[in-house]
């Protein structure tokens, strides 16, 4: 079984549906945290949840719960294409409400302002959620996933809205801990490293992946909840732990902060960014290894 953040008709059900074998059973959770939750427990194999949007920025709601709680890996990623449709309750009412995630209303602001200027705007905890609200009732319209009109029998008053043409979300599959996929080549390793209050802790972080030449994808940090001040840094990087540049630096992370949480080596949905070889990396712990054992100088 797969647990995804839905209900049914979400942008990540469109994802988990990429990432299902054939004969897997595809689970609706409410919440990320639910649907994750769900893996934990060892109730789904894995859980599909979103993580990143070209226009909004990050998930808070996936972070804070890939970090809180037992340790899941992410073990693959898939980038969807988003586009919204608005759906509507037949029978051409006016549109005083319109409703939907958060990351999906502020990518239809523009459009919003324009074609629905009067509807008061709320957020649900999904888009789906939103066009099952519209069908009870609760709300006039939903900015949704354009196949949520499959789920839901609602009709559609606009599609292809979006105020950033070319609007993409990442999705990760995540499981508990266990075999790592296979390096490919282009692979992202994610961390979560929550730093010591000490003066120049971030810069040397980043120091350490610059000194290996590795490539930083992403950086975002997020309150520890704890005390007022005190962050956790989400990292992505190109490459994959089993890299010994990768796994080399991740071990200099280690050091610098403690508190380091491996989130995951995975291959990239988009290839893309420079590749940088290991093979210096290898010669050189093959160099020391021999002068240890007395061989060589
Ligand atoms: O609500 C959904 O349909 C989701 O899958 C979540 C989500 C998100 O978290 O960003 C996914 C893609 C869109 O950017 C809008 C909402």
């Amino acid at each position: 079984m797969l647990a995804y953040f839905g209900p049914q008709g979400t942008f990540t059900e469109q994802a988990a549906r990429g990432f299902a074998s054939p004969q897997q059973e595809l689970v609706p959770f409410d919440t990320v945290p639910a649907a994750l939750a769900a893996t934990r427990r060892g109730e789904t194999e894995a859980a599909c949840v979103p993580v990143e949007n070209s226009v909004e920025g990050a998930v808070p709601a996936t972070m804070d719960a890939l970090t809180e709680g037992a340790p899941l890996v992410a073990v693959a990623e898939a980038v969807l294409p988003v586009r919204f449709s608005v759906l509507v309750r037949p029978g051409g009412e006016p549109v005083r409400t319109v409703a939907s995630h958060p990351h999906a209303l502020a990518q239809v602001r523009h459009w919003l302002a324009e074609h629905l200027p009067t509807a008061e705007v709320v957020a649900t905890t999904s888009t789906a959620a939103a066009a099952r609200a519209v069908l009870n009732g609760e709300f006039d319209a939903a900015v949704s996933a354009p196949v949520a009109v499959r789920h839901y029998p609602l009709e559609v008053l606009a599609t292809d809205v979006a105020d950033v043409r070319d609007a993409k979300t990442r999705f990760l599959l995540v499981r508990r801990p266990g075999p790592l996929p296979e390096p490919t080549g282009h692979d992202r390793t994610s961390v979560v490293c929550t730093v010591p209050d000490r003066v120049g802790v971030l810069s040397d972080l980043l120091s350490e992946l610059a000194l290996r030449r590795i490539n930083l994808t992403r950086i975002e940090s997020r309150p520890t909840k704890g005390k007022l001040g005190e962050y956790r840094f989400y990292i992505d990087l190109d490459g994959h732990v089993a890299e010994p540049r990768v796994g080399d630096a991740l071990a200099a992370l280690h050091r610098h902060c403690p508190q380091t949480r491996f989130l995951g080596s995975y291959p990239k949905a988009e290839p893309g960014g420079p590749v940088v070889g290991s093979e210096e990396f290898v010669a050189a712990a093959e160099w020391v290894d021999s002068i240890r054992r007395g061989h060589g100088a």
